[in-house]
């Protein structure tokens, strides 16, 4: 399999050509003054990698504008065209890569293997698309993504009449013997530990020769916000795409259009800078910013003022601006789980406790990242508890020291937040926020020199 440009082992975070080990320990680089900064970002992980399997299985070509090239969007681009997809790049209309250009197969054909690496989109979006393609597909990843929940994407096929061998595994690695086919009709699963099975199976259902309608049961559902993301996608295309009711969707079969999308800058990895702005006292904003979207990001500007900044939306410009202190806050993130490391590195530099709740899936993320981040600001000094679905947060001192990252992006950026505040913070694989923002680090520096 071609190595991108974009993969970890090339990406080289000082943006000189040595090369960047995941073992190299990054200092964080620690703010003196307020920050005070403007900045863009590349498209996001979630709407890229949707619209590259809808452009797949679409009836004609399509054309994604300023979408995400990153470690999840290029595993995705290179799955695809192993299925038989033609995805070229062609000029870019952004500023951070080409656009891609997206020609269907006529027909897919399995007999390949697909890298999924650490990426989530990747392993529960693309096997119901192999299902749909002739022949075996392997799906294997990184080790960590042997990890994650792969039972529902897998029992769910076998629901709908396709053959995943029968090993008695739940987990990657794993074979779909694609007919080219499936039936389709009504299915009955539990996503309580990820949205993405529900993702996954209703991006590819107006392929199936029914349609889908999709139930969810089980205890909880996270992430909906995703969800909808998927639907509003997939209705775009020409597609009836609804929800029922609570837990409940329906995808009416039928040809997914060819498209001219332009990919929005991704919300959820502009967190970081802007707690940058609330934990230095200073501001920062991003330029780009939708004035509608489905993207979880974008309740930013709900969240960050509970820890007392102010947020001014002003044409398409977001700023964040610091508050006199940074509060404690009590929160439900079940909708936007991703956000969870950000918010809670700046709870750790408020001034009163916090508790994060909602989240019990996210140990079921890059890493359990409950855990990963309890354990890393307690290493420095904090006072961080495990709960059954969340974390409690008591401030304290917070001293240097080295931040593991656990293969996990946004663990990675969250290490950064911290050392913005604290001296002597080495953030361990800076390299694994290539996972969705390759420029993590030319942006971190720049956000600290712009102005000066
Ligand atoms: O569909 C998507 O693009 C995503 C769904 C969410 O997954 P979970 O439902 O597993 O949290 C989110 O956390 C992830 O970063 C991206
Ligand atoms: C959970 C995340 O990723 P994935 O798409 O791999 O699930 C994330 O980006 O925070």
């Amino acid at each position: 399999m071609p190595v991108s440009r974009y993969s970890v082992p090339q990406f080289n975070p000082y943006g000189d050509d040595s090369p960047v080990s995941h073992d190299e320990h990054w200092p964080a680089p620690r703010a003196t003054a307020p920050i005070h900064a403007v900045l863009s970002l590349p498209g996001s992980k979630s709407l890229t990698n949707r619209e590259l399997v809808l452009s797949a299985l679409a009836d004609a070509p399509s054309i994604l504008r300023a979408p995400l090239h990153s470690r999840d969007s290029d595993l995705m681009v290179e799955a695809l065209r192993s299925l038989g997809t033609t995805i070229e790049e062609v000029d870019g209309s952004g500023g951070f890569g080409p656009d891609l250009r997206i020609t269907p197969a006529e027909e897919l054909f399995g007999s390949t293997t697909i890298d999924c690496g650490l990426a989530g989109t990747v392993m529960r979006f693309l096997p119901p698309v192999a299902a749909l393609a002739l022949g075996p597909t392997t799906f294997d990843g990184d080790e960590g993504a042997r990890r994650r929940p792969m039972a529902t994407t897998i029992s769910s096929l076998r629901d709908l009449g396709v053959d995943i061998g029968d090993d008695g595994r739940a987990a990657l690695p794993f074979t779909v013997h694609g007919s080219g086919r499936i039936r389709g009709g009504s299915l009955t699963i539990d996503a309580s530990s990820s949205s993405q099975f529900v993702s996954g199976l209703l991006l590819a259902a107006a392929r199936f020769d029914e349609g889908l309608e999709l139930r969810h049961h089980g205890d909880r559902l996270p992430s909906l916000p995703h969800i909808e993301m998927t639907l509003a996608a997939i209705r775009a295309r020409g597609v009836r795409a609804v929800s029922n009711e609570p837990g409940s969707w329906s995808v009416e079969p039928g040809a997914i259009a060819g498209a001219d999308v332009a990919i929005e800058p991704d919300l959820s990895n502009a967190a970081p800078f802007l707690a940058a702005a609330i934990v230095t006292g200073g501001s920062v904003a991003i330029t780009g910013w939708p004035s509608s979207t489905t993207q979880v990001g974008a309740d930013l500007a709900e969240l960050l003022p509970l820890f007392g900044a102010t947020v001014e939306l002003e044409g398409d410009r977001l700023t964040v601006t610091a508050g006199d202190r940074i509060r404690g806050v009590s929160i439900d993130l079940s909708t936007g789980g991703e956000l969870a490391p950000p918010l809670v590195a700046l709870a750790a530099l408020a001034d009163e406790p916090s508790e994060i709740t909602g989240i019990g899936h996210i140990r079921h993320h890059e890493t359990d990242r409950l855990a990963a981040l309890a354990t890393e600001i307690n290493n420095l000094g904090g006072e961080v508890t495990e709960l059954p679905d969340g974390l409690a947060i008591t401030p304290r001192p917070l001293h240097g020291g080295l931040w593991s990252s656990y293969a996990d992006h946004r663990m990675a950026t969250a290490g950064a937040l911290i050392g913005l505040a604290v001296d002597g913070v080495l953030v361990e694989d800076i390299a694994t926020t290539a996972k969705t923002l390759p420029q993590f680090p030319e942006l971190w520096h720049g956000l600290l020199t712009a102005g000066a």
